[in-house]
């Protein structure tokens, strides 16, 4: 059994109340919207989401999509992550999303985050993604380095130069000690042309994991 399907089953019941709804961006969300429309609780209902990518789906269902700078409250959100650890710390932004799906965690009431275990990792480091204002980039990159972090500005097959966030921005992924996770989220925000990071330490949020056989756990 595919876990993303698993894990989206599991928790769509809990969507079914709630009229303003918030959708992160990846894989997992895209096999979330797939049920959605199964179980017909696209129509009826307004989304807010974290990508141009997931605005697509949602609208090339007929959905409607509220944009971001109305301002609205989304009263539950709902996205993955790259990685979990065992205490909760995510890391986000594995599809350059990270800054509009830290809005949408940030200003939703209810927060639930889903994916398969094996995203569950206790590692050392982790590849941590920031979207950078690109005039700034230079600046932050040699900041960083002289601070000791390894950084690559991301760049992916078919574009020449660096990803570009939907935002316009690009994305520089640097690596971070595990126990330094959320002491590094407040501080890249003092370094200026920095935006966001992918690290989210809130740890108010419900975690959806599944595996293979089908079977789901809470973090
Ligand atoms: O920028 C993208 C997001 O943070 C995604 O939630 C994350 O990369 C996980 O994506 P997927 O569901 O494709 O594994």
């Amino acid at each position: 059994m595919d876990p993303k399907e698993v894990v989206s089953q599991f928790v769509v019941n809990k969507l079914k109340e709630y009229q303003i709804i918030g959708l992160g961006t990846g894989r997992t969300v895209k096999k979330l919207i797939e049920i959605l429309e199964k179980e017909k609780l696209i129509q009826g209902k307004y989304f807010v989401a974290s990508s141009i990518d997931t605005e697509l789906e949602i609208s090339k269902r007929d959905g409607v999509v509220l944009s971001l700078f109305s301002g609205v409250k989304p009263q539950i959100y709902i996205d993955s992550f790259d990685y979990v650890t065992s205490d909760k710390i995510m890391i986000k932004g594995g599809g350059a999303a990270l800054l509009r799906e830290k809005m949408l965690y940030y200003f939703s009431s209810t927060k639930i985050f889903i994916g398969e275990e094996t995203k569950l990792k206790d590692q050392k480091e982790y590849l941590v993604p920031l979207e950078v204002v690109h005039v700034g980039l230079s600046y932050v990159i040699s900041d960083l380095k002289k601070q000791g972090y390894e950084i690559k500005i991301r760049e992916s097959n078919g574009k020449i130069g660096p990803i570009i966030s939907d935002n316009g921005n690009p994305i520089l992924d640097v690596k971070v000690k595990r126990e330094e996770l959320c002491e590094f989220e407040k501080k890249i925000k003092f370094i200026p042309s920095v935006i966001e990071s992918g690290i989210f330490c809130g740890k108010d949020y419900e975690i959806y994991l599944a595996n293979e056989d089908g079977r789901v756990t809470i973090l």
